[in-house]
């Protein structure tokens, strides 16, 4: 027998409020506020909370296979469930690279004895991410982990005939290719953004442009051959300005923005604290305005966290030795209250678009994520208190990983409640031990 909770007086996407019962794994009853029996079940008050489908992250690192020592399948999941989420999808970087079956399989695998969230592997689009042979694509989609979503995704694939013919090749089964836009000739040695601030303090420059020439190219290339496209974490105003215009031709063009992204700028390189060390580099305040208006009217459909976890040795070191990467998953709903919620540019209902319906659309696990939420759907959920206050502590975070930007900084907002089909992967803002698929 599944525990019955009652989630009490809660405000499904912010609206008005009602009492949800969740049993058997789905969405069983939803009544007046303080109605609902909660004879034998277990009672969450939330009086003021915002219930949202359970996020869902396109674009995660967890590390596993090769680097247990930052992140693991466990620990980066439970970290997941922690910052309200019930999907993230893994990227490939891992080591051995996820290029194979068997490897997706394996993270496949692992994410399900976790039991946090579930675990969508991505594929790489290139064998070993060494940008000359295409990987298994087909075999990878056919695997127990169905993969949809393919990348090179800490690489860019640069060479534009390895690009279109990947384009080409995950059409037969509705997949999509996530790029990480980088020019590599233009950022041999980069550091952090090209400008003011690069100039000043003397770190090599990665410039817009190496971005949106990439991002140009292949909204060209996939409008020639007719495929999908989705762009990694954008970070350009330029970029912007080019989805924008992708979109208005009728490419099927996707893109994602991270939180760190809508609300820091390229002025913290200048402490040379190697925790603002990010690829895509920090931006400048225009970009940073012009993400956001991006995300409020649509030409960028989703957030995704790029959740980068890194040890100490690898980041606590000075800025050019140090790894490129900062954790997200914990604080990417928080970060998205402050900056767009909060400011009236985004309402909860375009939260749960941009944080849950639209990335579980885009990887293609939208029969069992991002779902409205109505009687008969599967429970995964997220209850947000939007009134709370935290100061976030790098080492209390449930990540492995102490790489967080948001030290010491307050943010609004915080889970109190994860729920997948139905079972509790978080209460009272705690993950939930012993949690078994
Ligand atoms: N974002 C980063 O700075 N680092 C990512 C790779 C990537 O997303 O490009 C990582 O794997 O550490
Ligand atoms: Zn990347
Ligand atoms: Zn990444």
């Amino acid at each position: 027998m599944s525990t019955t909770y009652v989630l009490r007086e809660v405000r499904p996407l912010g609206g008005d409020p009602v009492d949800v019962v969740l049993r058997d794994g789905v969405v069983a009853q939803i009544t007046a506020p303080g109605t609902a029996d909660a004879g034998g079940a277990v009672v969450v008050e939330g009086a003021g909370h915002v219930l949202l489908p359970g996020l869902v992250d396109l674009h995660t690192h967890l590390r596993e296979p090769g680097r247990e020592d930052a992140e693991t399948v466990a620990s980066g999941t439970r970290a997941a469930a922690a910052g309200g989420f019930t999907a993230v999808h893994a990227m490939a970087n891992t080591s051995p690279v996820a290029d194979t079956a068997g490897v997706v399989e394996q993270v496949w695998r692992l994410g399900q004895e976790s039991g946090w969230v579930d675990v969508h592997p991505i594929g790489a689009v290139t064998v070993g991410l060494d940008g000359e042979r295409l990987a298994e694509l087909g075999a990878m989609a056919d695997s127990a982990a169905r993969v949809r979503v393919f990348s090179d995704d800490g690489k860019c694939v640069h060479d534009p005939i390895l690009m279109r013919r990947a384009l080409e090749y995950v059409k037969s089964f509705d997949g999509v290719v996530a790029q990480h836009a980088q020019e590599p000739r233009l950022t041999e040695g980069a550091q952090m953004n090209e400008g003011v601030v690069s100039a000043e303090i003397g770190l090599t420059g990665w410039p817009a442009v190496a971005e949106e020439a990439i991002i140009a190219r292949d909204v060209l290339l996939a409008e020639h051959v007719g495929s999908r496209l989705h762009v990694c974490h954008l970070s350009t105003a330029g970029s912007v300005e080019i989805v924008r215009w992708a979109k208005s031709r009728g490419i099927d063009v996707t893109a994602e923005v991270t939180p760190h992204h809508l609300i820091l700028t390229d002025e913290l390189a200048r402490t040379y604290d190697a925790t603002y060390k990010v690829n895509p580099p920090l931006r400048t305040a225009a970009d940073v305005e012009a993400v956001r208006a991006g995300l409020a009217d649509g030409t960028i459909d989703i957030v995704a966290t790029d959740h980068a976890p890194h040890t100490r040795e690898d980041k606590d070191c000075e800025w050019g030795a140090a790894a490129f990467g900062m954790t997200g998953l914990e604080t990417a709903l928080s970060v998205v209250q402050a900056t767009m919620v909060d400011t009236g540019r985004l309402t909860w209902a375009d939260v749960a678009r941009v944080l849950s319906a639209n990335p579980a659309r885009i990887g293609r696990v939208d029969d069992r994520h991002g779902r409205p939420i109505e009687v008969g759907e599967p429970a995964n959920l997220t209850l947000v208190d939007p009134s709370a206050t935290r100061t976030v502590v790098g080492a209390e975070q449930v990540t492995a990983s102490a790489n967080t930007p948001f030290a010491g900084r307050e943010l609004p907002g915080r889970v109190v409640a994860t729920f997948l089909r139905g079972r509790a992967t978080v209460l009272d803002g705690t993950p939930v031990e012993a949690v078994t698929a």
